[in-house]
């Protein structure tokens, strides 16, 4: 079979172990991330999801296994080459600069120079509060507008990859709405995105592909669309109960 260039996935974990001091918290992630699709990453609370994007980004260090990221294997390469390479990671505090504002931030996040003025048309044609509040510093911006501005720092230039841990976390509906119509737009732009989810309606509403973790393991791989389908799936994996379905 000929393998071409864009059956490559954009990221493929194999067998991947790591440990967070004698801890040992990933115990062989094997995980497939399609280019310019979004994939969910779902597990119950302590289940290894951070820690992977973690170990993705070089931030915890692989003890067995391998990450090849495109054509590449990037396992144990530093946190900032890998960032080189086209990953992006939105942590889960989001990791704004509080006093400097929305212009400010998104400058310092063009790394490879001047922002370039299409991309930020773009980019506040998607996240209009960034737009509303340019001038103001970030630290006064809601819960829901950082996430936008962090998300817009990770994409303020083009990347292969963007890892979102858990954006609508202490999100109001009203605003996870916003944040979904945003990644919707990136996701029909054929960004890839791996992200980590909580929230079902949420993911089910973005995912195409999803993976499930528990125990430091995926222990499911599938499309959205027949894990949103299927609700004893979802209570098995999930332990999502009547009502969380929707
Ligand atoms: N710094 C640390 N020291 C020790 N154990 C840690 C540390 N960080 C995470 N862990 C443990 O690693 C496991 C996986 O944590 P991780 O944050 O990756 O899970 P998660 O699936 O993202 O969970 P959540 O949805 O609650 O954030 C948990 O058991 C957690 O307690």
């Amino acid at each position: 079979m000929s393998c071409t260039d864009s059956a490559t996935p954009a990221l493929t974990l194999t067998g991947v172990h790591a440990n967070i001091d004698q801890y040992h918290i990933l115990e062989g992630v094997d995980l497939v991330v399609p280019k310019g699709e979004l994939t969910v990453l779902l597990g119950r609370n302590g289940a290894g999801k951070s820690t992977t994007l973690r170990t993705i980004m070089g931030l915890t260090t692989v003890t067995s296994g391998q990450i090849r990221f495109g054509g590449q294997d990037i396992t144990g390469w530093p946190t900032p080459r890998i960032a080189r390479e086209g990953i992006a990671f939105v942590p889960e505090h989001m990791g704004v600069f509080g006093q400097l504002t929305v212009r400010e931030n998104l400058m310092l996040a063009a790394v490879s120079g001047a922002m370039d003025e299409e991309r930020l048309a773009w980019l506040l044609a998607l996240f209009p509060p960034l737009k509303r509040f340019w001038d103001r510093p970030a630290g006064n911006l809601s819960g829901g507008q950082k996430q936008m501005l962090a998300i817009g720092r990770a994409v303020i230039e083009p990347r292969q990859l963007l890892l979102i841990d858990e954006p609508t976390k202490g999100l109001a509906p009203a605003i996870i709405n916003d944040l979904a119509d945003a990644l919707d737009q990136l996701k029909s732009q054929r960004v890839t995105i791996l992200l980590v989810e909580q929230n079902f309606s949420f993911s089910r509403r973005l995912g195409q592909s999803v993976a499930v973790m528990n125990d430091g393991r995926v222990v499911h791989t599938g499309t959205m669309a027949d894990l949103a389908e299927d609700e004893a799936l979802q209570h098995r994996l999930l332990g999502l109960g009547l009502g969380e379905h929707q």
